[in-house]
């Protein structure tokens, strides 16, 4: 038997789509811990696996983290890692003010799974992006930018659709799709 997958995150949001997106049929028994996990200035990538490593101290066993940014094209990917932060200040309609200046509103969720087994292996990587625009906010603000951010090819933002619509084409589900292909195939 192998040990639980300790999903470390101190959003609550994230936690309640994981568990709604892999579903009961996931092979790992998945337990989760809140922690403010530090997160370094880098690359993507780079900041996922440092947050990883971090967790895996933490727990001292098997863990997932995610990263999630939001990459405004037409600032070259900013914010991007740093969204939290941005999100935090201005709020869905800053967020959508910072791009009055650029015709192009277009934008890509991005989701960063970092997965290790054990604390001395290097973390693997699984991830998910969705196209989409940066809008006006609209609808519910109960899951950060949701409201400002419109997929590509549809009429509503992430925060207007149904949560389980929303579960067949975010970030996150595209990179737990990845996650759940590397742990099915492990278990065969
Ligand atoms: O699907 C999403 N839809 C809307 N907003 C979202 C989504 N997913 C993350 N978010 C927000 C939360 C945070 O403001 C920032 C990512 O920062 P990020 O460091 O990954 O999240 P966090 O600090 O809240 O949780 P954690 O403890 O797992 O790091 O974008
Ligand atoms: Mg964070």
């Amino acid at each position: 038997m192998s040990k639980p997958l300790t999903f470390v995150t101190g959003n609550a949001k994230k936690l309640e789509e994981l568990v709604a997106i892999l579903g009961p049929q996931f092979p790992r028994k998945l337990v989760s811990k809140k922690v403010d996990l530090p997160e370094l200035q880098g690359d993507i990538d780079e900041i996922a696996i440092i947050k990883c490593k971090e967790a895996c101290k933490e727990v001292d066993g098997p863990v997932i983290v995610e990263d999630t940014s939001l990459c405004f094209n037409a600032l070259k990917g900013l914010p991007g890692p740093y969204i939290k932060w941005f999100l935090d200040k201005l709020g869905p309609e800053g967020l959508h003010k910072m791009l009055d200046g650029w015709e192009d509103k277009s934008a890509e969720a991005v989701c960063t799974i970092t997965y290790v087994e054990d604390c001395n292996s290097e973390p693997i990587i699984f991830q998910g992006r969705t196209e989409g625009d940066i809008v006006y906010p609209r609808g519910p603000r109960d899951f950060g930018w949701d409201p400002c951010f419109q997929p590509k090819g549809y009429s509503v933002t992430y925060a207007e659709m149904p949560k389980d619509e929303k579960n067949t084409i975010s970030h996150r589900y595209r990179a737990l799709a990845k996650m759940q292909e590397h742990f099915v195939n492990q278990h065969q």
